[in-house]
């Protein structure tokens, strides 16, 4: 399927999808100093070849302008004529895409989910037990326990999008870069949004747990 195949309204609607969460992250300051990328797929999947729409880089994405989004294609060329320039991270957007078929990912820096992603950096997944949000990755059994992997953050993106392929638990819909962020997936922006807001509620969830622990083996001495 070539671009131009793709209707202009399922185009319109993945901009809608991108604007509406955009808007909604930059509220919780989910962006913070430029921060963090969103992309929506459009038209069918084929992992040989598929397109998305992708945030441009380095912008503020507490305002919206006509220069928010592009299109690119499997490898993160951009699909149109334009002066914009891809989020710095398309590459791993790139890899996700083609490895789990998803339609929508997110990637958001916290303070919570850079300080759990150094502080089980070396270990390589943050172990999760029993926290109910689990559930948000359709994981239904009882006192389930998953492992979201790290990555380790390498400047230069190439490095890091070539280990994603091996790093993706296909029951995790998510992957760290140790201080840096989160990137978060979904079947669609729907899910993405579920699966991020859950990640998050985990790692804040651990590093208030570890700070309990801590104090009460502070509070035994
Ligand atoms: C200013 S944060 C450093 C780059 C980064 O990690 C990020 O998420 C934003 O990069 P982009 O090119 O997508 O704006
Ligand atoms: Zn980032």
């Amino acid at each position: 399927m070539a671009f131009s195949d793709i209707r202009l309204e399922q185009k319109q609607a993945a901009l809608q999808d991108l604007k509406g969460i955009k808007e909604l992250f930059a509220s919780r300051n989910w962006f913070p100093g430029t921060s963090g990328n969103l992309s929506v797929r459009v038209g069918d999947f084929n992992p040989e070849q598929f397109y998305f729409a992708v945030t441009a880089s380095g912008k503020d994405k507490s305002v919206h302008t006509p220069e928010d989004y592009l299109f690119v294609d499997q490898n993160g060329v951009p699909c149109e004529a334009t002066g914009l320039k891809p989020s710095a991270e398309t590459l791993i957007h790139c890899e996700i895409y083609r490895k789990t078929g998803c339609g929508a990912i997110f990637h958001v820096h916290t303070i919570d989910n850079n300080l759990i992603s150094d502080w089980y950096g070396e270990q390589g997944y943050v172990p999760a037990q029993g926290i109910e949000l689990i559930k948000a990755f359709n994981i239904w059994e009882e006192d389930a326990a998953i492992r979201i992997p790290i990555l380790p953050n390498y400047a230069e993106i190439p490095r890091i999008a070539e280990l994603v392929p091996d790093a993706i638990d296909p029951a995790v819909p998510g992957i760290l870069l140790r201080n840096h962020g989160i990137y978060a997936w979904g079947n669609n922006a729907f899910e993405a949004k579920k699966h991020l807001e859950a990640f998050e509620f985990i790692f804040e969830y651990s590093y208030r747990r570890l700070l309990l622990n801590a104090a009460r083996l502070h509070s035994a001495q």
